[in-house]
């Protein structure tokens, strides 16, 4: 569970989040969508204190982040996994190396940390590429494998930061069915913060939606995928011209 309370952050006298207050369930899979600007992303990064609030509380899986010191906080913060819009992989490192690196920095048990690796890269169907560099790989096999390094450290909450957001149709689907799958085998609660309402109303249980800083509202919804999964140039030239008049030369 995550909880805000009268969380407040300001930059250089703008204030980006105006006294948040809200929960987050265990085992949920909330959305947060809003517009450029509304202050998705730092909410987000305020779960795990990647930013740190001016004022109030986050809680996260039972510990107060805003009061632990800076031991105490990496250790809560080893059960909070994060992915984000551009991968953040190490472009020097491959991807088995991605991995294990987020098992060196959490002190996993060293003899153990290979079998954690496959692991985690044959639950997101990577196995076979792990001796490859990022630039070898597609958008969606970096997404990938940023879920793989998440994974390693068995976390209970998982925040992603517009993870879909440079994927084609068909890839989205396929990193959140990749998402649905880490909700559903291990209950890790997934915050997902994401400007396209396709993705939020596809694997969504409930939603907050923000403006200007603040919460708008937080609705529960069924989870229906609606995302076009076409990719075929065929559909791309049927959905240019359906709507009128249409040149193809
Ligand atoms: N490090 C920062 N320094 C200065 N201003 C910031 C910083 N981070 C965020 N902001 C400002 O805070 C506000 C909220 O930003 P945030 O990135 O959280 O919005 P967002 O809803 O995620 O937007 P987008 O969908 O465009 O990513 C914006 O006005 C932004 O310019």
């Amino acid at each position: 569970m995550i909880k805000l309370h009268k969380v407040s952050k300001s930059y250089s006298g703008f204030q980006a989040i105006k006294s948040i207050s809200t929960t987050i369930h265990a085992g949920e899979i909330h959305g947060i969508i809003g517009a450029s600007g509304a202050g998705k992303s730092t909410v987000l990064r305020l779960m795990n204190l990647l930013e740190i609030p001016d004022e109030g509380e986050v809680e996260v899986n039972g510990h107060t982040l805003t009061n632990l010191h800076s031991k105490e906080l990496r250790q809560a913060r080893k059960s909070i996994g994060m992915i984000f819009q551009h991968y953040n992989l190490v472009a020097n490192k491959t991807v088995y190396e991605n991995v294990a690196v987020s098992l060196e920095l959490a002190n996993f048990p060293r003899k153990e940390r290979k079998s954690r690796v496959g692991e985690c890269l044959q639950f997101v169907g990577l196995e076979s590429l792990k001796e490859k560099y990022p630039a070898q790989l597609s958008g969606g096999q970096k997404q990938r494998v940023a879920i793989a390094r998440a994974l390693a450290n068995n976390p209970q909450v998982l925040l992603c930061d517009e993870p879909t957001s440079s994927l084609d149709p068909n890839t989205t689907a396929e990193i959140l069915s990749v998402l649905e799958n880490i909700n559903k085998s291990f209950g890790v609660t997934i915050v997902i913060v994401s400007h396209e309402m396709e993705v939020i109303k596809s694997i969504c249980n409930r939603v907050t939606v923000m403006a200007d800083g603040e919460i708008y509202d937080t609705v529960t919804i069924e989870p229906k995928r609606i995302l076009n999964t076409d990719n075929s140039p065929k559909y791309f030239v049927e959905q240019l011209t359906k709507d009128g008049e249409m040149d193809h030369a």
